[in-house]
């Protein structure tokens, strides 16, 4: 008790009385010398680029056993089924940045083995890893990912439901036996006996012999094409006293719900072993299986009977099928190439955050040294008719970055996929003493780095900001960069201002409308 009053006083002398907040109201500040447990966003390092180990969970064994009874001495096979190891899943999130929350190797879990009495080992579980939007997949080794249906795909089948519960749906009595053909009860986490099910079937029609009226089931293999053409067999129970099997064919036919990788864009093999951009994730929700569960063992439940009596010649095949088969294996590298609409590059302290601030909602760190910005920033710019333009702005470039000089050009991946390029120029870098580089050198190593990264990328639709109009001398200075840079639009601006932001703002939206807009020549730039 005395102990809870303590910490009770302790958290009111942290608040802070109205007048000192100056709104009204109390808030919490951190005790004095005591560091916020995360730094804020700003201020920490972007994982953008992530190594991955991912490898599907193994799929349970099969069971080998035999149910013996006074009028069946030689025995019934009814070992169940081993459980289908669980798959290794990114998925697309808005609520992450970065990689900074992934484990390097991820295992999905194995599937439980099978066991006597018909029971079928449960799936293992899924492990699912939330990616930013905007991911882009290396493939180094292994199978290429595949993207999966959001939705779970055999909603009506225990047998793939990870760690599907109890009172399945099937273990209901209420489902007849039209049902129960194409689904074995069973298969369930927690091994529901399909004979238990057929028994209370049986008993609801006030049938006190339901052994003799337990409807003929034969299992059936059926070779099936995977989505990657590996073909594995998969159990079918056909019921003998009934002949129509389409509905089942139908229903294991919606199984396969798996897309093709319409939006898999493969790239030439720059080095030898990576395949570059085998998958993006560009949309939230969307989710990519990377590493597949193996498929559980069989039962001698559904081996054929023959094959179980004259086990002297098929030991060794049986003991093969009955054992679950691996998960796969994959190494990948995660990029995280941001999608935006405009991307502003420019050389350090030019004024490109301050200027995103002042065209959208967005608060980067603004501070007069260079390199303040670390990660790049996203900012979403609306129009009166709800037109919006995402806005990256990205650390800035220096002459030599593609020699990793300053932050490298690492971070222009984050411009790559942008359509239009705002040149933020410095146009004060070289006035009032200050030893900056004039604007028409900015922009002609600006064009050089972004060539050096990737050969075509000036070509896009691209137009000048002439920041910091405000300084002394930036008047001249901006008329002498009018005649040095033609053949793309300039708009002089004060970001701090936010003067000549409205007319930036149209143009922007001009050139995103734009049927042949131009992008930036170095031959058009003159430096002396
Ligand atoms: N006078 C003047 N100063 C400006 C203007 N815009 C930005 N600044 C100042 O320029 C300095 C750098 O601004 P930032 O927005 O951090 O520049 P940045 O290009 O994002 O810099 P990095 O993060 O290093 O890439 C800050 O001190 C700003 O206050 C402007 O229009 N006029």
């Amino acid at each position: 008790m005395w102990r809870r009053q303590h910490a009770l006083l302790r958290r009111i002398s942290l608040l802070k009385p109205p007048a000192a907040t100056g709104i009204g109201c109390y808030y919490a500040t951190e005790p004095e010398g005591r560091k916020p447990k995360t730094a804020p966003l700003q201020s920490r390092g972007m994982v953008d680029r992530f190594r991955l180990r991912a490898k599907g969970g193994d799929g349970g064994n099969g069971c080998i056993s035999l149910r013996r009874s006074r009028s069946d001495r030689q025995g019934k096979p009814d070992g169940g089924n081993g459980g289908r190891g669980g798959d290794v899943i990114l998925e697309c999130s808005r609520s992450v940045w970065d990689f900074s929350g992934l484990q390097h190797h991820m295992k999905a879990s194995r599937g439980a083995n099978g066991i006597s009495k018909n029971q079928i080992g449960t799936r293992g579980s899924d492990k699912i890893a939330q990616v930013p939007v905007g991911t882009v997949i290396h493939l180094v080794e292994g199978e290429q990912p595949s993207l999966s249906v959001n939705k779970a795909t055999r909603a009506l089948d225990p047998w793939d439901i990870p760690d599907a519960v109890e009172h399945s749906p099937f273990s209901s009595s209420r489902i007849g036996n039209k049902m129960m053909k194409g689904l074995d009860s069973s298969r369930s986490s927690q091994h529901i006996s399909s004979k238990k099910n057929t028994a209370e079937n049986d008993r609801e029609r006030g049938n006190r012999n339901h052994r003799e009226k337990e409807p003929c089931y034969m299992t059936e293999f059926v070779r099936t094409e995977d989505y990657d053409g590996t073909s594995y067999p998969r159990q079918v129970r056909v019921d003998e006293n009934d002949q129509s099997d389409d509905e089942d064919d139908e229903f294991w036919e919606d199984d396969e719900e798996e897309l093709d990788m319409e939006e898999v864009t493969e790239e030439k093999e720059e080095e030898e072993d990576v395949r570059y951009s085998v998958a993006e994730m560009t949309k939230p929700g969307q989710r990519l299986i990377i590493a597949r569960g193996g498929e559980g063992g069989l039962g001698n439940a559904c081996i054929l009977k023959e094959m179980w009596l004259s086990k002297a010649h098929k030991e060794e095949e049986m003991a093969s099928l009955s054992t679950g088969h691996p998960g796969t294996e994959t190494y990948l590298i995660l990029e995280l190439k941001s999608i935006a609409d405009v991307g502003l590059v420019g050389m350090p302290n030019a004024g490109k955050s301050t200027l995103l601030s002042a065209l959208s909602r967005a608060c980067p760190e603004i501070a007069d040294y260079a390199f303040t910005t670390l990660r790049p920033n996203i900012g979403s710019l609306t129009y009166e008719d709800y037109f919006s333009v995402k806005v990256a702005d990205i650390p800035g470039l220096i002459k030599g970055a593609h020699e990793n000089r300053g932050l490298g050009h690492a971070f222009l991946r984050h411009i790559e996929r942008t359509k239009v390029l705002a040149y933020v120029l410095d146009l004060a870098a070289t006035l009032n003493g200050r030893k900056g580089v004039p604007p028409w050198e900015q922009l002609r190593d600006l064009v050089v780095e972004l060539e050096h990264y990737q050969e075509g990328l000036t070509k896009r639709p691209s137009l000048i900001v002439a920041n910091k109009i405000d300084e002394e001398g930036a008047d001249e200075m901006y008329e002498e960069l009018k005649k040095r840079v033609q053949g793309v639009p300039m708009f002089p601006i004060c970001a701090i201002l936010q003067e000549g932001v409205p007319d930036l703002r149209v143009g922007l939206r001009d050139l995103m409308d734009a049927s042949d807009p131009q992008g930036i020549e170095l031959s058009k730039i003159v430096v002396d």
